[in-house]
């Protein structure tokens, strides 16, 4: 079995420490977070990213909000716990592990206990481990796939930064390269660049080379025939297949058909919204001006703005495969998910 050297989350007993993403690759920093309120700002901020972490991060919150409520008002502690999971709630829209995770924590906090904050502290770290577990089996399904491949790309960063550990669509290129040599591409995935500083660096620290490309490089990148798929992860995937990945996704998978290169999306089943229908209903997270435009153009008389959504939809007549821990859809459709249910 692999070791993970990369952690983005680490329960310490009594804290939640998070590397914090954003000074990656130039600073390896971590901040200790020991309240809800904390890790509410670790995930709006992006210290932590990526869905199956992001969930993961909230499950901890929700432990360290129980922590801090029953130690400070016993005979309410409950409805403060509840008060904090809507705050969590409200860090970040699209990514649906994070709701789930709250869910999952919810059913635990309204269960009656002689060992609550146990109890909740169980479950988080149940999640934390199922994440690993599933992106273990998903990278060997996503490679039992793939069989023979010269070469992969891949967008944004769904490592073991991005989960509990392992990797998603990273996952799947790892348990590859433990088979086979194959040529990895990342797309630099502006304007956060998750593949041009988290990626790379986090496949560097893996020991796996990787040829980093500009996002606009794709088209002709494929258009050479140096890959056969397009591996992405997903952030929120409705019952019929569409799914919300990072900015740049729906324009590859385009780009993938063009070209006849195969698509996989690789997700746990934490990631899929029973819930809605279609992509259409997908809340899209829309992030400052700022974080895209120069900063000459951030003041408020200013007459230079900037659109920017951080995911797309991509349909899923555009997916090849769905990879789930639960096994793999080919062509998903609302029909070919059900197998998933
Ligand atoms: C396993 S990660 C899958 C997705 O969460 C990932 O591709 C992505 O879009 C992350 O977006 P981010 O805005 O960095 O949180």
């Amino acid at each position: 079995m692999t070791k993970l050297t990369v952690q983005a989350l680490e329960w310490t007993g009594s804290a939640l420490k998070v590397l914090d993403q954003r000074q990656l690759p130039d600073t390896i920093a971590y901040d200790v977070y020991d309240d809800a309120a904390g890790v509410h700002d670790a995930i709006a901020s992006m210290r932590v990213r990526g869905a199956p972490a992001i969930g993961i991060a909230a499950a901890y919150g929700v432990v360290l909000s129980a922590y801090r409520h029953y130690r400070d008002t016993p005979s309410q502690w409950q409805a403060k716990v509840a008060a904090d999971m809507a705050f969590l709630a409200q860090s970040r829209p699209t990514a649906v592990n994070l709701f789930t995770a709250l869910a999952t924590m919810k059913t635990v906090l309204d269960k009656v206990s002689e060992q609550p904050l146990a109890d909740l502290l169980a479950c988080a770290k149940a999640i934390h481990a199922d994440d690993v577990a599933a992106n273990r089996r998903m990278g060997e399904l996503g490679a039992d796939l793939i069989g023979h491949a010269k070469g992969i790309l891949t967008h944004c960063n769904t490592g073991a930064l991005a989960t509990g550990g392992y990797g998603t669509a990273l996952g799947v290129i790892r348990s590859v390269r433990q088979r086979q040599d194959v040529a990895v591409f990342a797309g630099e995935t502006r304007p956060w660049l998750q593949g041009a500083r988290l990626t790379v660096w986090e496949l560097a620290q893996e020991g796996i080379p990787v040829t980093l490309i500009a996002d606009s490089a794709a088209a002709w990148l494929m258009q050479s025939g140096a890959v056969d798929w397009v591996i992405v992860g997903a952030d929120r995937i409705a019952a019929n297949g569409d799914t919300a990945n990072k900015i740049g996704t729906y324009a590859l998978a385009v780009l993938a058909r063009q070209h006849q290169v195969k698509f996989m999306v690789v997700a746990p089943t934490t990631t899929i919204d029973w819930s809605i229908a279609s992509g259409v209903a997908i809340d899209i997270e829309q992030r400052h001006a700022r974080e895209l435009l120069p900063a000459c153009y951030h003041t408020p008389d200013s007459l230079v703005t900037a659109w920017n959504p951080v995911f797309d939809v991509t349909p899923a007549e555009l997916i090849t495969a769905l990879v789930t821990e639960r096994g793999v859809v080919m062509q998903p459709s609302l029909t070919t998910m059900e197998a998933l249910q």
